[in-house]
């Protein structure tokens, strides 16, 4: 499904990613994991089309993404959720209307299709009319997921979407991703500096250290036999895994 051969991307003089190389299939979920600063970002960004890579190429379903013809038919297979919610919302606008927004540029927006996607992250028609700061952050990130699903995308990429949440909270939606994971067959590229949070969500982890990739096993792997020093330094540093933290 998703290809990423040999990405690379420079800012300026300074080389941040170096030849990354990984291929997500359907039904998935792969987490990214890397400190600040390692790349994980701008990985998502360069997918997505935000930012522009150096060199390399991204595919989708054999078609570069690189290539402005491809992109339209891309559009709607693709989505993201970033990390901070808040932001990510226009204040001004309802709940309704932010998630009517990519309904009515490539569908129909129907109140039916809005009010399924909210009961679909856990909401309800009685949020309709709210705006942002009438949401605790967690319902703002569940908007913020049903939006990004409303066109039915086959990957959708979380770019730190628990970070913002306080982890009673990030519990519920690590339950949340796992049911609609589920119910919506979608892939996950699922971004995190969290390797406790990725190794409950994911089946199979890329670690990436300074722009390139280090490790690419399975999450049990991971956790059982890190193979890479930078890998063993992250377990080391979450709580989670004492056995590490020598
Ligand atoms: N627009 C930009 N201009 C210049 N440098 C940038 C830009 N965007 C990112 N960088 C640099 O690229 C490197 C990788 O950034 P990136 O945001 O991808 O890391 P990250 O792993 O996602 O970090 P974090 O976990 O803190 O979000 C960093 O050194 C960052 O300063």
């Amino acid at each position: 499904m998703l290809q990423v051969k040999n990405l690379q991307k420079a800012y300026r003089s300074k080389q941040v990613l170096h030849a990354i190389d990984f291929a997500i299939a359907q039904g998935e979920i792969v987490g990214l994991i890397g400190m600040s600063g390692s790349g994980k970002s701008t990985i998502a960004k360069c997918i997505m089309g935000l930012d522009k890579p150096s060199g390399g190429d991204i595919l989708w379903n054999d078609q570069s993404l690189l290539k402005w013809s491809a992109r339209s038919s891309w559009r709607q297979d693709i989505q993201i959720v970033f990390q901070d919610p808040r932001t990510s919302l226009n204040p001004r606008w309802t709940v309704r209307r932010s998630i009517a927004e990519p309904l009515r540029n490539y569908g129909s927006a129907t109140e039916a299709r809005i009010v399924q996607l909210l009961l679909e992250v856990g909401l309800d028609e009685r949020y309709l009319n709210r705006y942002p700061d009438e949401l605790s952050t967690g319902q703002c990130q569940r908007v913020c997921i049903a939006r990004a699903l409303a066109l039915k995308p086959k990957l959708l990429i979380l770019d730190e979407p628990l970070s913002a949440l306080d982890v009673s909270i990030q519990a519920q939606m690590l339950v949340l991703l796992k049911q609609l994971h589920l119910s919506q067959q979608v892939s996950y590229l699922f971004i995190s500096h969290d390797i406790a949070v990725v190794s409950e969500l994911c089946e199979r982890v890329l670690v990436i250290e300074k722009g390139t990739i280090v490790e690419d096993t399975t999450a049990i792997r991971l956790i059982s036999e890190p193979k890479h020093a930078y890998t063993r330094k992250l377990l080391a540093d979450t709580p989670t895994f004492p056995q590490f933290n020598q």
